[in-house]
């Protein structure tokens, strides 16, 4: 063979034969960590206390439902509403025990009330038939202090109003607001309603100089801290904390300025608190779903422009209960960021830096052609966007009549 040939091979190989097999790898990888042992999952969640927030409705729900049948202690927490309570005796009918099932009702948007809430679960003791959660109570005295320690902190609440920035810029009761409010600030809130409870039950008294506002030592007690924590508070930090972002936390169009500002957001959050909290031993996990079946999703299809219905529907519609198994999957997988669809995991493979790759290998070589598919499909996306609007403006997608949200008609 000619040196030209034996050219063209090599390039055909490296540009397209090992990207493709990268893929497909990255693709099977995918598949397999998707498929819920739920062996694996009792054995580590029996007797512990998993809180989970928005755990009222769709995928919170079904979290919670999922963890409570494999024996978990499990806490929702939601604003106060007739589906929380429903969601109470649901979870709790799937407990072996009822009782190890309870709810906070409180509106996560609001950080004092959070943290008060916070603090009072934590100082409760479940009474759980469950000995080694008992155990892990017990074991975490400061002197007489009991705690309801957290092991797993799920941040689940969430909402989406998809619109047109334009049709969104009422002032009073701000879908925009709303939209950064639930997704960003109540996973921001929990978590640090969480860090805030257990400072303040361990009893140190953080007597910091007004001019010191940021110190790696407590002050009063010139004990050395990890990542903000003494040693007392770090044993009783969650093992766990899941943020659950979405598909639009990597990627964005139309539609979604709030919802996606938000979701990006969370991703933000979780790359930080999963460096910050490594030395501590604390897992921290971003799940990205694709499009649920949940109540949510009513709502959002109510105002969703029909072009984004199109584009978004590339990700296939799954049920809640589907999307827990498969993301829980990926969690005791150790995945950083496991996703329960394709096209999702396509995307986060293509879009992450700050976060660890389960396949790092497989993921870098395969990166560069998945990145030039999506940036081909973008074009058709952005072709398809001007010949809707073309068309005399854009429909929304739940209505029979086409009635258009407004301004765009
Ligand atoms: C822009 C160019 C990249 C090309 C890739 C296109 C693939 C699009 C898949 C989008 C999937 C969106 C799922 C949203 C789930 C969700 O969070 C919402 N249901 C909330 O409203």
């Amino acid at each position: 063979m000619e040196i030209g040939a034996a050219l063209v091979l090599l390039a055909v190989l490296l540009v397209v034969v090992v990207p493709v097999l990268a893929v497909v790898k990255i693709v099977t990888a995918f598949l397999l960590s998707i498929r819920l042992n739920e062996t694996q999952l009792t054995q580590k969640v029996r007797g512990r206390h998993v809180v989970v927030t928005g755990g009222s409705r769709g995928l919170g729900l079904s979290l919670a439902t999922r963890f409570a049948r494999s024996g978990a202690n499990v806490t929702l927490v939601a604003r106060a509403s007739p589906s929380l309570d429903a969601a109470l005796s649901s979870v709790a009918a799937a407990a072996a025990n009822p009782a190890s099932v309870r709810a906070v009702a409180v509106d996560l948007s609001d950080y004092l009330a959070t943290k008060e809430k916070i603090a009072v679960l934590l100082k409760e003791v479940i009474t759980s038939k469950s000995s080694h959660f008992l155990n892990t109570v017990n074991n975490i005295n400061n002197n007489d202090y009991k705690t309801g320690k957290i092991d797993w902190l799920i941040a689940n609440a969430g909402a989406s109003y998809p619109d047109f920035l334009a049709n969104q810029l009422s002032v009073e009761n701000s879908l925009v607001d709303a939209t950064i409010s639930t997704n960003y600030y109540t996973a921001l809130n929990i978590i640090r309603s969480v860090f805030a409870a257990i400072k303040e039950s361990t009893n140190i008294t953080h007597n910091i100089p007004a001019n010191i506002t940021n110190s790696s030592a407590d002050i009063t007690t010139q004990k050395p801290t990890v990542s903000g924590f003494t040693p007392a508070e770090s044993a009783l930090l969650p093992s766990k904390i899941i943020i659950v972002g979405s598909t639009l936390s990597f990627i964005s169009f139309l539609g979604y300025s709030a919802y996606s500002s938000s979701k990006y957001a969370l991703r933000g959050l979780a790359d930080s608190l999963r460096s910050e909290l490594l030395p501590l031993n604390i897992n921290v996990h971003f799940l990205h779903p694709g499009n649920m079946d949940t109540p949510g999703y009513i709502v959002e299809n109510t105002s969703k422009p029909s072009i984004v219905k199109k584009i978004d529907g590339a990700s296939q519609l799954v049920s809640a209960g589907d999307a827990a198994d498969a993301l829980i999957a990926g969690v005791l997988v150790d995945r950083y960021a496991p996703t329960n669809d394709l096209i999702s995991e396509l995307l986060r493979v293509s879009g992450s830096v700050s976060a660890p790759r389960p396949n790092p290998v497989s993921e870098v070589l395969g990166v560069g052609l998945l990145v030039f598919i999506f940036n081909i499909y973008l074009a058709f996306i952005d072709w398809d966007i001007a010949k809707d609007a073309k068309k005399g403006g854009f429909l929304i997608s739940g209505t029979s009549n086409g009635s258009n949200s407004g301004g765009s008609e």
